[in-house]
């Protein structure tokens, strides 16, 4: 096989998501699921589930993880590349325990896993890692043989990714009214987590306040500020906020929230905003919900001209992108030094996290990465 499409030694993929319900019978035990003694007041579980009963109990998600496998596949196939994808989540079926035991079933010996989160941080890494963890001691405990697992480095910061998000916001931008567009800010959007988990996300040796997850966030907007302002001539101030915060009130999570920042944006006499939502990579509910029903309905109150661009979803460019780094990948196991491809300024993401990356406040066992129990 050309050197060039070959997957190996890997002989699987495996999309690894969060899950989400499917109908308004699902919607309490999937946030029980997510919220496994993890301390999240009842109150926020309530108003969470009330988001999901609006859209009739169904989650976005697993129509947008079908979509990515389609599409994935379909590349794939397309390109040459003879690798086979499979499809499990943390939170609702298909349960990863689920498919990494069919996965075993079918002679599946090194798989590679690519996680629905393109940045470091607990909840978006080492927590996909431990539910690695998790399926191969379910499968030890019934007698399977266990799979070597790896996990696809970080993609944030990938040109696949980052131009698919800059297409995204020239969409939106041309979306504003004319008269607006050029004083338009953009407001680049991820998921709120505690300051103390973002001071540990990455490697130990990269902390600083914020950590990887912040410095990570900020590389891959100042990338598509600086090429949407390549593209429209016009020099647009942004910033990074956060949204979809939870957890107790007085525990510190990342701030300026969204919906504060547009009222501050407003007050300070901006004509437009464009919302961004970096940190997710398809059309979660926190898209739909907390930015497209929530965020807007404030920005219209204000009167304050908004909308908001598009994740990367199923783009072409970013399947494409996710392909190359899967060749990327199996080419540095076989010992070659394939291009790495990143833009900003961080540069390419480990291939292995090490020991003690993106801790947890409880210490689980993690798979796929240097501290893993497994091969
Ligand atoms: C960083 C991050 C990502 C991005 C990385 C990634 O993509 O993985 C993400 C993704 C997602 N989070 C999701 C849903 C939820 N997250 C919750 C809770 C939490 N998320 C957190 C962080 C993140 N979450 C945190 C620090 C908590 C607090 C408690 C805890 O640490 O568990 C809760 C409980 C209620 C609440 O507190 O809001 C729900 C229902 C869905 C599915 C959406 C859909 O159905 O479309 C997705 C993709
Ligand atoms: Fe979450």
């Amino acid at each position: 096989m050309d050197r060039a499409i070959s997957p190996q030694p890997y002989d699987a993929l495996l999309l690894l998501s969060f899950g989400g319900p499917e109908g308004p019978d699902d919607v309490i035990p999937f946030l029980e699921n997510v919220t496994a003694g993890r301390g999240i007041p009842r109150e926020r579980l309530e108003e969470v589930g009330a988001h999901y009963r609006l859209f009739g109990g169904v989650s976005p998600i697993n129509e947008q993880n079908r979509a990515l496998l389609a599409a994935l596949r379909a590349d794939l196939a397309e390109h040459g590349v003879d690798l086979p994808v499979y499809w499990g989540n943390r939170n609702w079926a298909p349960y990863v325990t689920d498919t990494l035991r069919e996965m075993v079933r079918d002679g599946r010996r090194r798989v590679l896993t690519l996680a629905t989160s393109a940045y470091a941080s607990y909840s978006g890494c080492r927590q996909y890692r431990e539910d690695l963890a998790g399926a191969l001691a379910t499968l030890a405990d019934e007698g399977l043989p266990l799979p070597q697992v790896d996990k696809l480095r970080l993609y944030y910061n990938h040109p696949g990714f980052l131009r698919t998000m800059t297409e995204g916001v020239l969409a939106a931008l041309a979306e504003l009214p004319e008269g607006v567009r050029a004083g338009a800010h953009l407001a680049f959007t991820t998921h709120s987590i505690p300051d103390a988990a973002a001071d540990v996300s990455g490697p130990p040796a990269g902390h600083g306040a914020g950590g990887a997850y912040v410095a990570e966030h900020l590389d891959a907007a100042r990338v598509i500020a600086d090429a949407v302002r390549e593209e429209t001539g016009v020099e647009r101030p942004w910033e990074l906020v956060y949204q979809s915060r939870s957890g107790a009130p007085h525990i510190p999570w990342l701030e300026p929230d969204v919906v504060d920042h547009l009222t501050a944006l407003h007050d300070k006499g901006a004509p437009a905003v464009v919302m961004v939502p970096i940190g997710f990579v398809s059309d979660h509910m926190e898209v739909l919900y907390d930015l497209d029903t929530e965020a807007l309905a404030a920005a219209r109150e204000l009167g304050l001209p908004a909308v908001r661009s598009a994740t990367v979803g199923a783009a072409p460019a970013f399947v494409a992108a996710l392909r190359d780094l899967v060749l990327e990948r199996a080419a540095t196991e076989r010992g070659e030094s394939p291009t790495r491809c990143a833009l900003g300024a961080l540069g390419p993401s480990h291939d292995v996290c090490p020991v003690g990356c993106c801790a947890g406040r409880v210490a689980r066992p993690a798979a796929a990465g240097a501290d893993s129990p497994y091969a």
